[in-house]
């Protein structure tokens, strides 16, 4: 046996007791959920993690648990365990369901992961309402407002806790703008908003920090390839899945927000798929400060261009269609 196996662990000193928040990935041992998990352990704000999923949880956290970070770190498996999962969480990240194949839409996703988000949600309503709740699983234009509908059937329905996640665009505009411009991508700063599908996914190359200005050529190759980004990961991956590394660093990038913002950090400054009165549409990502209570402010779109309000229309068009399409799986 090894050594140290002989320990008794109940006479260990217990561990952990440091400040800080409650954070639940559900989805946890996944493609995302795994390096989320990682990530998020390494987070100095979090002070307990628990990884929820329906398989391989367990090995998952024995792994994680080892790392020599503060969080303590709590395995949660199959649907009789989602409530100990959940009760007392700060912080709720979502991405459970299943990833696109070569040639499906994210809407096709549609069928299996609305009903995993519905029960998901149910259980946040029960265990921890005032958790804010960060979305990742697609299609998100849909599984937000499918969130939103199950949490005012519940009556707990917060529009400043639910989050659908678009950092993932951001992170991607940041990084193919920059290497247009020959910057850093951590100098730049590209609003995405509209949704998280196709042409619903709208940057503002009109307005990137540091101010810059585009050719036509490269506003189109820019926009298609943000646009895009996602099925240029399904495609690069064969049928494996799409995104999880960088869509691990996108939700990081995105949970830490949330959590400055709960701290009570100013100035906390991100793009989310929120329930707005942006545009007529009931819900939109656009650009929104995070604070104690989660979504405090959300700006206007300001100046847009004529391409970018012709994009504009294009996105409301889908969205529209894929947001009643999320309220109706529920009031049905
Ligand atoms: N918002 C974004 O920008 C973005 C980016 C990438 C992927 N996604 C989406 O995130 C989702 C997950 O992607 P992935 O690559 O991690 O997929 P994956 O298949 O690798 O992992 C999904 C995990 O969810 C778990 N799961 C399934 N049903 C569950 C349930 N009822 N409760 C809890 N867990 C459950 C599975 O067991 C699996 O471990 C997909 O829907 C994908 O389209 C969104
Ligand atoms: O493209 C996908 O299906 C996953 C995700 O939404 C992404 O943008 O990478």
């Amino acid at each position: 046996m090894e050594e140290g196996c002989s320990l008794n662990r109940a006479n260990c000193r217990s561990k952990g007791g440091s400040a800080g928040f409650k954070v639940a990935i559900l989805g946890a041992a996944g493609g995302i959920g795994q390096p989320l998990a990682l990530l998020m352990k390494m987070n100095p704000l979090v002070s307990v993690l628990h990884l929820y999923d329906v398989v391989n949880t367990p090995g998952v956290t024995a792994d994680i648990s080892h790392m020599d970070t503060g969080a303590v770190v709590r395995g949660f498996l199959g649907q009789q365990q989602l409530e100990d999962a959940l009760i007392g969480m700060d912080l709720v990240i979502i991405p459970a369901g299943v990833p696109r194949k070569p040639g499906m839409t994210r809407d096709d996703l549609f069928n299996i992961n609305a009903g995993i988000v519905k029960t998901l949600c149910e259980g946040i309503a029960k265990c921890c309402p005032q958790a804010i709740v960060n979305i990742i699983s697609n299609p998100v234009n849909s599984t937000v407002p499918i969130a939103a509908e199950v949490f005012k059937k519940a009556g707990t329905f917060d529009p400043k806790r639910l989050l659908g996640v678009t950092m993932l665009d951001v992170v991607r505009a940041n990084t193919f703008v920059a290497e247009v411009l020959g910057l850093d991508p951590r100098e730049v700063d590209v609003p995405v908003v509209g949704g998280h599908a196709g042409v619903t996914i709208l940057p503002l190359l009109s307005q990137v920090k540091p101010p810059s200005s585009f050719t036509q050529k490269e506003i189109d190759y820019l926009t298609d390839r943000i646009q895009n980004g996602g099925t240029e990961v399904v495609e690069a991956k064969a049928g494996s899945g799409s995104a999880t590394l960088s869509m691990a660093y996108a939700a990081v990038k995105f949970a830490d927000a949330c959590l400055r913002g709960m701290r009570g950090d100013a100035g906390v400054i991100q793009c989310a798929f929120v329930a707005s009165q942006v545009t007529e549409l009931p819900f939109f990502a656009s650009k929104l400060r995070l604070g104690r209570t989660g979504v405090e402010e959300i700006y206007p779109l300001g100046p847009l261009n004529d391409y970018e309000r012709s994009g504009l229309e294009k996105a409301k068009k889908e969205l529209a269609a894929s947001i009643h399409k999320g309220i109706s799986f529920v009031r049905k």
